[in-house]
């Protein structure tokens, strides 16, 4: 990205005062401890003014999107040309914010101005020391180190099983990773699974009727898998053990895929009375063929990891027993790859895909609605939490 020039406090430039007002020191993930008033968002914009050292473009930038959040609401513009390459950084960092509030974003605003210290300025600034840990909620773990954001199932008792809770976390971490200073983003589990998909029992507990709880699965689905397909860095599945589910159909969604040789792929739709999902009906078939998609998607085929390799849909495999190593050996080195570059590729090759991904994540959760009301789902659900049924 073109270096978005800095101005300490008593020489600015006018032109770029926007993108300096409004310091984010992080997107957190997860419930703001309290609400920042319109008094402590503009006691932050004149802080912002006071400092003395260029914060980066990376904290500039977010600082420029939590600000026209905070004011402006969810972006509203068209994005500027491939060639206005400033105006669009600014464009997708404030896009990448999506429907959050206009209240959390004054008070991340506030948040972040107060984390510019001197102290975390240096972090800030993407100096990658020791661990930096940036986001940790019970069952999802976001860290950020050697310019990988990494983020992990870590429900290791429930084999990685996604709750209502760990989507929202996920579409809240994947939207602070677009703007935080990693290269690359990368998914792991915890424990030997990687996911065992979505937790069986988010359909069992429906304080306001099934109907209302399949109303609310299907927005949050399709918010959740739209925070995939327009996620804008190389997205990276570092696959350490079985995958079922949601955790394989996302994976069409991947840049990458590297798995280890103990995992498996799994996507046990009809059994479950459920459909696809994570735009897997249209992704699969590309990967693979029309006829093995229909055998993992339609039959429910379980695949193994060489398997997944030969269909496409893994791009290496690894020995367990040298897997991390490898693999985060390799990550590493591409994460000190020209980030930029590695990001308008892929939007070259996303971007044609986009408006398909869109309409086909949306229909793929309209007819999810309708199915998880099927006795067909319901039936299979009860066997599953009656302990009658294992996949
Ligand atoms: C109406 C509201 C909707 C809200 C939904 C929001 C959006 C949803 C969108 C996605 C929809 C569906 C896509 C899918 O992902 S379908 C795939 C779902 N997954 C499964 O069917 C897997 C079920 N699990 C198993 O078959 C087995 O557990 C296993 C993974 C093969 C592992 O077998 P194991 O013998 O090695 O271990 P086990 O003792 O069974 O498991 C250990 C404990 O973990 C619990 N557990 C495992 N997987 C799940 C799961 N998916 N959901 C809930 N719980 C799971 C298991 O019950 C054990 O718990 P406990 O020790 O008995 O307490």
């Amino acid at each position: 990205m073109t270096a978005l020039t800095w101005r300490p406090a008593r020489c600015w430039c006018p032109s770029l005062l926007q993108i300096f007002r409004f310091p984010v020191a992080q997107v957190h993930v997860g419930r703001p401890t309290m609400r920042a008033s319109q008094q402590d968002f503009e006691n932050a914009m004149n802080q912002v003014k006071l400092l003395k050292e260029d914060p980066g473009n990376q904290v500039k930038l977010k600082l420029y999107a939590l600000y026209k959040q905070a004011t402006d609401g969810p972006c509203n513009v068209p994005k500027p040309g491939v060639f206005d390459l400033v105006n669009k950084a600014k464009w997708e960092a404030w896009n990448a914010l999506g429907s959050l509030p206009k209240e959390t974003a004054r008070q991340n605003y506030v948040d972040l101005v107060s984390s510019l210290s001197p102290s975390s300025q240096a972090s800030s600034q993407g100096k990658h020391g020791a661990d930096e840990k940036t986001q940790e909620s019970k069952n999802i773990v976001v860290t950020s180190e050697d310019g990988i954001t990494k983020i992990v199932f870590n429900r290791p008792a429930k084999k990685n099983a996604i709750t209502f809770q760990m989507y929202q976390d996920i579409i809240l971490a994947l939207k602070s990773a677009s703007t935080d200073n990693s290269a690359i983003t990368v998914f792991t589990g915890t424990g030997d699974y990687y996911c065992s998909g979505n937790d069986l029992t988010n359909f069992t507990s429906a304080p306001n009727g099934m109907e209302e709880a399949a109303r609310k699965g299907a927005v949050l689905l399709r918010e959740f898998v739209n925070s995939f397909i327009d996620f804008p860095k190389p997205l990276v599945a570092v696959v350490n053990g079985p995958a079922v589910g949601i955790s394989v159909t996302l994976l069409g969604l991947f840049d990458a895929v590297y798995a280890s040789d103990t995992a498996t792929f799994h996507t046990p739709f009809s059994q479950l009375g459920q459909t696809s999902e994570a735009c897997s009906s249209y992704t699969f078939p590309k990967i693979m063929g029309p006829a093995k998609a229909t055998e993992m998607l339609l039959f429910g085929k379980k695949l193994t990891a060489r398997e997944a390799w030969a269909q496409g849909l893994v791009s290496e495999v690894f020995p367990e027993s040298t897997f991390e190593k490898e693999v985060w050996t390799r990550l590493k080195a591409y994460a000190k790859l020209p980030p930029n570059s590695m990001r308008i590729s892929k939007e070259l090759i996303r971007k044609n895909e986009k408006e398909k991904l869109y309409a086909v994540n949306a229909e793929e959760c309209t007819i999810l609605q309708a199915k998880w009301l099927s006795e067909e789902c319901v039936n299979a659900i009860m066997n599953f939490v009656s302990r009658k049924s294992k996949l």
